[in-house]
């Protein structure tokens, strides 16, 4: 039932009904749709790329969604989306489609018919046509504001998804945070990944509308042991000490929801944090080497903690040399460290973004789109961000403007299920 696309809120013509098919998406996913498609006069696309290079697919279906574990690809479109319907089935159906639309587009295809009838709009938009599936990962989540009187699911909301709080040094703009749902679409093509939340869209007219959208250029993040660590845009290695794909007891401890849960339909899920951090980086640009590198506690271009030679040495908080410590008291990566937090880590998944220039005052517009995987983001996220808004030298060449917090439901078990469906049946 939630595959179909049809919203129930809108009254069917023969003319409507294949129009908002078309519009929809509404072959998506369906055992009919060749069917419908040949009743509506839509013919298929013939094949155009070749077949997908071993690697380059990510599996769809698991115990988890991918796009948290999954080695951090290059590429983000971000999006979150206010749902407009207050009818419950047609949000079901809209969690269905995308879905159905998921399934297909991690495999390198079209959600319909890009060559529809001439007087119709094509299904698919077309532009991640012979791209392949270039490692793509679509990750959806619910924001707290799903679980209002809405939908009647106030009382499925995880006790972990109560809002965040507001943080010291947050400077939150409300049009670039918080919604009722989240995608995230990971990708080493950018067009790919933008192809997901664009057509995201357009299957959920008139049951959402995007409320704001993030796009990201370069990972600023490792989760695998087998990649090389990038450097974010102050031009630091950024993801040393993040939590890899391959700790498993350091992702069941941290990432994954478990049977600690108040809500079963979240074990095998997580808790997506997103905080769109502006950098000054006209003053960071301007600061010295030395200072830089106290700012963080690594060094610039090897990225080892300061005090230490290698990327990988051990971070030594209790290192003093002339009486002061090494790693200064309000160095980026003291604050941050387990050791600081009483244990707490999380799994970091950020990406470098900029969008031009602020008007305003000719400054760039760029910074680091942070992302974040936990069990928890209250007990994880809040202290961490808690401590770093306090005291962190990172601040005066940061700001915090949007902000998120999202239940990611666990994986689909394969073709028929959807994202939430043990939520809502
Ligand atoms: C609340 C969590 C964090 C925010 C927000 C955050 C912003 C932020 N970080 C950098 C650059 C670096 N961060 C590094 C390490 C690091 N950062 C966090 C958390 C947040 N960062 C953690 C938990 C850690 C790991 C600490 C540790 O265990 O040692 C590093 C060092 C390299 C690394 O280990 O990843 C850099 C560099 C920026 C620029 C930024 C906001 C714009
Ligand atoms: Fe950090």
């Amino acid at each position: 039932m939630p595959e179909s696309n049809e919203s129930s809120a809108q009254e069917a013509t023969p003319a409507t009904s294949r129009r908002r098919f078309l519009l929809t998406g509404g072959a998506l996913g369906l055992g009919a749709a060749g069917a419908a498609a040949a009743a509506a006069g839509i013919h298929a696309v013939a094949p155009t790329r070749e077949p997908a290079a071993p690697g380059d697919r990510v599996p769809f279906y698991g115990e988890h969604q991918a796009g948290i574990a999954t080695p951090e690809q290059d590429r983000l479109a971000f999006a979150a989306f206010d749902v407009t319907t207050t009818d419950r089935t047609a949000l079901m159906a809209l969690l269905g489609s995308w879905a159905a639309a998921a399934s297909r587009m991690v495999n390198g295809q079209e959600i319909g018919s890009v060559e529809t009838h001439p007087q119709a709009p094509p299904v698919d938009t077309g532009e991640a046509m012979g791209l392949g599936p270039a490692r793509l990962t679509v990750t959806v989540g619910f924001g707290p504001t799903l679980f209002d009187d809405r939908f009647g699911i106030a009382d499925r909301r995880p006790a972990a998804l109560e809002p965040l709080p507001s943080l010291p040094a947050d400077l939150l703009v409300p049009e670039r945070s918080n919604g009722d749902l989240c995608v995230q679409a990971c990708s080493d093509d950018p067009q790919v990944a933008f192809h997901v939340i664009r057509n995201f869209a357009r299957i959920a007219r008139g049951r959402a509308v995007m409320r704001w959208s993030q796009l990201g250029f370069g990972r600023t993040s490792s989760t695998s042991q087998a990649q090389a660590t990038p450097r974010n845009l102050m031009g630091f290695k950024d993801g040393t000490n993040n939590i890899k794909r391959e700790d498993l007891a350091a992702m069941d401890q941290h990432v994954w929801v478990g049977s600690e849960t108040d809500q079963p339909w979240m074990v095998g899920g997580s808790y997506l944090v997103t905080r769109r951090i502006r950098m000054m980086i006209e003053s960071w640009d301007a600061d010295f080497l030395a200072d830089q590198e106290a700012v963080i506690g690594r060094t610039k271009i090897v990225g080892a903690p300061l005090g230490a030679e290698a990327e990988f040495d051990t971070v030594d908080l209790a290192a003093m040399r002339d009486g002061q410590p090494v790693i200064p008291m309000d160095a980026h990566i003291r604050l941050a460290a387990p050791e600081t937090n009483g244990g707490v880590r999380m799994l970091r998944r950020g990406y470098s973004f900029t969008d031009g220039t602020d008007p305003a005052t000719g400054q760039l517009d760029a910074g680091l789109f942070f992302i974040a995987f936990q069990k928890n983001a209250h007990e994880q996220f809040v202290p961490v961000q808690r401590r770093l808004g306090q005291s962190d030298a990172l601040n005066e060449y940061i700001k915090h403007v949007g902000s998120g917090l999202f239940a990611i439901p666990p994986g689909l078990s394969g073709p028929g299920d959807w994202y939430g469906k043990a939520l809502f049946t």
